[in-house]
């Protein structure tokens, strides 16, 4: 934590004294929560208490995510720490994310079982694949066929990347029934992205937003902001989700943009999300975080999250770290580790790598040593 506070300055960082910890959780107090909230998701109540040991009662939204984005959402505002975890939601992007620079096209089957195998484990929010350019991101050309294998999956929504019109009607057509738009902070990355300024782009978003209303499709919007300073992810995505708010949500898109970028090159995330904050209501705010750094887990812990497709980005951050570490928080996922390692196993193997996951490599070992035994 230290080494995170000094070198960034971040004098406004709560310390670790007053985080509060969760004590006791009521798994039976688990049920369905409001319409907005996807399948899958629920409220559990716990307490949480103090080092003063004043305990007040709290709720947390149980979901799932994995390989790439950790989103970590709060009903209340400030203090990023101090409530933790209040609402923390996790989304897969690996099949997504996770695959879209992989040099050597991954066949459709192999994405298919993925995300049965995520699904699986208990994930209810797999970014399944992007209606992008062929050209672009070639890894993502069979999107169409990905989406209709998966399409009928009960208990699970599968989000994909639409960047324009054109890549919204295919994704419907192909049988989508949640989209993404994403823009960026930083006209470079705009450019380099989707090949047209930001202005452009809302402009798109607007076309996108304004279909998917007709449609009853609800729509997230990403922001993402490149913070170059080297000790944090050369790339933060912002998600604010903008389910059912399809008219107003590139206006403030376009507003956390412009937050966003003010804080370009800091290389913190905390004036950024506290700037965003004061835009977007915070329970409409994500984060997602890549490991470009290592400091994943920690920015998790601030909010943060970065990107592959940036140029040197490394991967996303591996969604078992993130869900051992919410674990070892006292936070419910609602995910079963052993599937979601399992998951990862696979893919790593197609892809003939190792884990990126520490967690997975870790208790890989400690299977194999007890085996020995
Ligand atoms: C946005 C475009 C399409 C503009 O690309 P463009 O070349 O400017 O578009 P265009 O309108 O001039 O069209 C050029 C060609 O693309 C086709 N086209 C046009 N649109 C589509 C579409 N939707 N689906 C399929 N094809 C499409 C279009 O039909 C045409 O085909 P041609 O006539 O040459 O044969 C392009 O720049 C693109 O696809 N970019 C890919 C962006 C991308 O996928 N980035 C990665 C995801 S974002 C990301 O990872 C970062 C973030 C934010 O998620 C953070 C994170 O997760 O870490």
């Amino acid at each position: 934590m230290s080494s995170l506070e000094e070198p960034l300055g971040l004098d406004k960082l709560p310390s670790l004294s007053n985080i509060d910890r969760l004590y006791s959780f009521s798994s039976s107090a688990c049920r369905p929560i409001r319409e907005d909230m996807g399948m899958g998701n629920c409220w559990i109540e716990g307490r949480s208490c103090s080092s003063s040991n004043s305990c007040k009662r709290i709720k947390i939204q149980g979901t799932q995510f994995t390989q790439a984005k950790s989103f970590v959402e709060s009903s209340k505002k400030p203090s990023l720490f101090k409530d933790i975890p209040r609402y923390v939601k996790i989304v897969e992007v690996g099949p997504r994310d996770g695959l879209q620079n992989e040099k050597t096209i991954v066949p459709m089957s192999v994405k298919v079982n993925l995300i049965h195998k995520l699904v699986s484990s208990g994930l209810s929010v797999v970014e399944a694949t992007s209606f992008v350019s062929p050209k672009w991101v070639p890894q993502l050309a069979d999107a169409k066929d990905v989406m209709d294998a998966v399409k009928n999956l009960d208990g699970v929504r599968l989000p994909v990347l639409t960047p324009n019109l054109k890549g919204f009607e295919a994704a419907v057509a192909a049988g989508a029934k949640e989209v993404a738009v994403f823009a960026s902070a930083s006209e470079s990355f705009s450019k380099s992205n989707i090949n047209c300024s930001i202005e452009e782009s809302f402009a798109r978003y607007r076309a996108v937003t304004s279909a998917a209303k007709k449609l009853s499709i609800p729509v997230r919007g990403f922001t993402s902001a490149s913070l170059s300073h080297s000790v944090i992810c050369p790339l933060v995505l912002l998600l604010p989700q903008f389910l059912g708010e399809y008219s107003q949500g590139y206006g403030k898109q376009k507003k956390v943009a412009e937050a966003s970028a003010l804080y370009l090159g800091i290389g913190t995330v905390l004036p950024m999300l506290e700037a965003v904050m004061a835009v977007v209501p915070v329970e409409k705010l994500a984060v997602h975080f890549h490991d470009t750094y290592g400091q994943s887990l920690p920015n998790i812990l601030l909010s943060l999250q970065g990107c592959p497709y940036a140029k040197g980005a490394s991967g996303n951050v591996a969604t078992e770290d993130v869900v051992y570490m919410l674990n070892g928080l006292g936070v419910k996922t609602n995910i079963d580790m052993d599937k979601l390692l399992s998951a990862g196993e696979y893919i790593s193997q197609y892809l003939g790598r190792p884990s990126g996951s520490k967690t997975a490599v870790a208790l890989s070992r400690i299977s194999a040593d007890a085996s020995k035994i």
